[in-house]
């Protein structure tokens, strides 16, 4: 499992540990540590440290401290090392450093002309690696004048490796926040512990990969704001079936989904169902998806509603999911109601979210409840602008859960789950391939089917998006995917995670 931290908890244990340390050796250990792997990034990239060119960007915290002292070590080791310096106040130590050991100082970024602006851009664009310590967890707000325009100089015109300095600057390193500019790193070396907002989008990506350096802060910290499931936690919590086990240990599915027009999400939603392990799927729906389940999936036991027959009709199940497909008509709603007075846990998705939206009793439940909004699902639930989700998804995941008491399972770029009292979890498996209609109707089923299975809430949903994700990756490969093909990966994902 990663695990993330918001910056405060960062700050929290910093303290604790320097108050027991001599001063700078936390600088020591970091720079020390971001000078070996960039030592490994020069020497891929140049062949050898000794004589390649690195270009320090150096702000005026402590972040540019471990950028200066970094690079004073590279410098010592051969490379050709030039700072450029973004503040009147740099780390006076590390630039003396860097001097000491052979490193120059491009000229004053700082002077108010525009003299700076062609000698930066011929050394980042010469450089083999370009080393960001602009602003690190000291960060606030849109990156200010001169570091906006630097940082933008190296998105554009950087020729070799760019490496963030804990945190890619203009990121916000609690929520993966960006406002204005933000530099787009190759690799992000972070110190003590993941950040948060290098695992969640737009963030992550502009943090590119993570390396971690320790420099003994893990004993001080709490609980993880974040966490991300590797394979082991998914291993841990599935459920595999034993000689015990028979249909009605496993766990008995009901899936209400489609309508008269969208026939494909009910046959979508009971083959997730299906894949995932369920014990027995029963489908309940309209006479057009029922049609089609019953010649996509002979294993379902179908009830089709309409002429006096009912939700009540399907007898018991061990989840329910509701939603895919299934209009959002009066007689949805209906539908709706009785789906989700059962006493068991239900995953709400697409169409029931919208029915939700409409009215929020639906979701007060005694009985567990997961949703699995889109961004645009969840706009029309909390009632805010969709960018403003997309900009922060942890937060607006937070939030939801809170006001609506349910667990909330946000999808896209980075899918995140959030429920009171747990550290949100951030899906690492996913493939941008994923974003392609229906795929979401699988993740529906496959999350019905482990909350039948028993498994919590949080647990379900983190599994099934960890298990889509892989489904995607395998489906895909690097081409595009259709939403059918999850199913036919999911058995090669689920002997993975064995
Ligand atoms: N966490 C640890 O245990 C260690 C952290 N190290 C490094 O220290 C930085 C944090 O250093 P700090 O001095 O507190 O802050 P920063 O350097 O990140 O930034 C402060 C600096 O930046 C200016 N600033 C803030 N926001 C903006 C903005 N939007 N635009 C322009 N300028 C901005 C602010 O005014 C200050 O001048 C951490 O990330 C690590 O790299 C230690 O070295 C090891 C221990
Ligand atoms: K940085």
């Amino acid at each position: 499992m990663r695990t993330a931290f918001a910056v405060d908890q960062i700050r929290a244990a910093e303290h604790a540990l320097m108050s027991r340390l001599p001063e700078g050796t936390l600088m020591t250990r970091a720079a020390t540590g971001l000078a070996v792997l960039c030592g490994h990034e020069l020497a891929r990239a140049a062949g050898r440290v000794y004589g390649s060119r690195l270009v320090v960007l150096a702000g005026g915290g402590d972040n540019g401290g471990d950028a200066l002292f970094a690079g004073a070590r590279l410098a010592a080791r051969g490379a050709r090392v030039v700072a450029v310096l973004a503040s009147a106040r740099v780390h006076a130590a590390g630039l003396a450093a860097l001097k000491a050991a052979g490193g120059r100082v491009l000229p004053d970024v700082l002077a108010g002309d525009e003299t700076w602006i062609a000698p930066v851009r011929d050394a980042v664009a010469a450089a083999d690696l370009v080393l960001d310590g602009l602003v690190g967890i000291g960060g606030t707000g849109a990156l200010r004048e001169p570091y906006s325009a630097l940082v933008s100089l190296v998105n554009t015109e950087a020729g070799g490796q760019v490496v963030a300095v804990d945190v890619p600057s203009g990121v916000d390193a609690s929520t993966g926040q960006v406002e204005g500019v933000a530099l787009r790193a190759g690799l992000t070396v972070t110190f003590g512990a993941e950040k948060s907002g290098l695992l969640v989008d737009p963030g992550a990506e502009y943090a590119g990969r993570v390396e971690l350096v320790d420099i003994g802060l893990v004993p001080y910290l709490d609980d993880p704001d974040v966490v991300a499931f590797g394979r082991a936690d998914v291993a841990a919590l599935l459920p595999l079936p034993d000689r015990e086990s028979d249909k009605y240990r496993r766990g008995v599915v009901g899936v209400m989904a489609g309508s008269h027009r969208y026939t494909g999400a009910a046959v979508l939603a009971v083959g997730g169902a299906l894949r995932a392990g369920a014990g027995l799927v029963k489908f309940a729906g309209q006479r057009e998806p029922v049609d089609q389940v019953r010649v996509h999936w002979p294993e379902a036991l179908i009830t089709e509603l309409g002429g006096g027959v009912s939700v009540h009709d399907v007898g018991r199940v061990n989840s329910w999911v509701i939603g895919p497909g299934m209009g959002v008509g009066d007689d949805s709603l209906e539908i709706a109601r009785e789906v989700l007075a059962a006493d068991v846990p239900a995953l709400v998705d697409a169409d029931g979210l919208t029915l939700a939206a409409r009215e929020p009793s639906l979701l007060r439940r005694e009985a567990p409840t997961v949703i699995t909004p889109h961004v645009g699902e969840m706009a029309r639930l909390l009632g805010v602008p969709r960018e403003h989700i997309e900009a922060a998804r942890l937060e607006h995941a937070r939030l939801a859960a809170e006001r609506f008491g349910v667990t909330v399972l946000l999808k896209g770029s980075t899918t995140v789950v959030a429920e009171e009292g747990r550290p949100t979890l951030v899906n690492t498996t996913g493939t941008p391939f994923l974003a392609t209609g229906g795929t979401g109707d699988v993740l529906a089923g496959l999350g019905g089917t482990l909350l039948a299975a028993g498994l919590s809430c949080y647990d379900a949903a983190s599994c099934a998006a960890y298990l889509h994700g892989l489904a995607g990756r395998v489906a895909s490969a690097g081409a595009p995917l259709v939403a059918g093909d999850l199913l036919t990966s999911l058995p090669e994902v689920f002997a993975s995670i064995g």
